[in-house]
């Protein structure tokens, strides 16, 4: 079973690649998180596999993959290998370590962490960008190797590192991200301009149901996770953050249509 979150589409193509080489179903994190349930329950099978597939926010998962977690009951485990898979810009600091702490509060252990680099999808604060046209197309192209050798490590156990860690990962990891997860989640400035052809996309887009149209623009509620769906997947550019993305790039796989 393949647990997924992603906001603009690179998560989502790395967990459909290994479903496809590991032939195990895909289920998406933010939909079981509508449900509200309080906890949620998955069966799992004796030779099963469970991956979550996941972006990287500020060098830990994204929010709700370990809110996901939180609530998460796998009836039927009995140690079935258990991998962490996520995507990132550049770099992951100690995001696997993260999910083994927030996985072994529910019972469950991590037997590897792999990572994928994909096109940077962060533009949110000064000083950062989404890649050149160039360092994107490469990232695109080198991907299908990676997601194939983190197939084959999974397939044949094999003890190799696939992560990518960077550097400082403690300070990143252990003092930025509890900042980010803890005061940058729930607010944002998202805002809409007047380019708004009122299409909806923004609200059917986000994966936290955080949008609702108002006289057809979108006014952004209190439960943003920073996933940054909506403001680069709009048709006509009319949502920015504050000033800040202004001139920034623009950016979502080439396969979310
Ligand atoms: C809020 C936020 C924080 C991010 N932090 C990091 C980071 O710490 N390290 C990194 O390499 N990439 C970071 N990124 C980039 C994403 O991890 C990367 O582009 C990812 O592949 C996006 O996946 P998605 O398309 O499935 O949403 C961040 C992106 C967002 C939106």
């Amino acid at each position: 079973m393949i647990f997924y979150f992603s906001g603009t589409g690179n998560s989502r193509w790395v967990a459909n690649a290994l479903s496809i080489a590991l032939g195990e179903p895909v289920v998406s994190i933010a939909e079981e998180l509508k449900t509200n349930k309080k906890e949620i329950v998955c069966p799992l099978r004796e030779d099963e596999k469970v991956l979550f597939v996941y972006p990287v926010h500020s060098w830990g998962p994204a929010v709700p993959v370990t809110r996901f977690i939180s609530k998460l009951k796998l009836t039927g485990y009995d140690k079935q290998p258990v991998y962490s898979v996520s995507t990132c810009g550049d770099e992951c600091g100690y995001t696997a370590d993260r999910m083994q702490k927030a996985l072994s509060k529910r019972g469950i252990t991590l037997t590897a962490g792999y990572s994928v680099i994909m096109p940077n999808n962060y533009i949110l604060l000064p000083g950062f960008d989404v890649d050149s046209k160039e360092v994107e197309r490469q990232k695109l192209e080198d991907a299908p190797a990676a997601v194939a050798a983190i197939a084959a490590a999974i397939r044949e156990s094999k003890n190799v590192n696939l992560y990518n860690k960077g550097s400082l990962p403690g300070l990143k990891s252990y003092w930025i991200y509890p900042l980010f997860a803890n005061f940058a989640i729930g607010k944002n400035s998202f805002r809409v301009t007047d380019a708004c052809i009122s299409c909806g996309l923004c609200e059917k887009v986000c994966p936290t149901g955080t949008i609702t149209l108002s006289e057809g623009k979108p006014v952004w509620s209190d439960t943003c996770v920073q996933c940054v769906a909506c403001i680069h997947r709009c048709p006509v550019r009319a949502i920015e953050y504050g000033k800040i993305t202004l001139k920034k790039g623009r950016y979502h796989h080439p396969d979310v249509k």
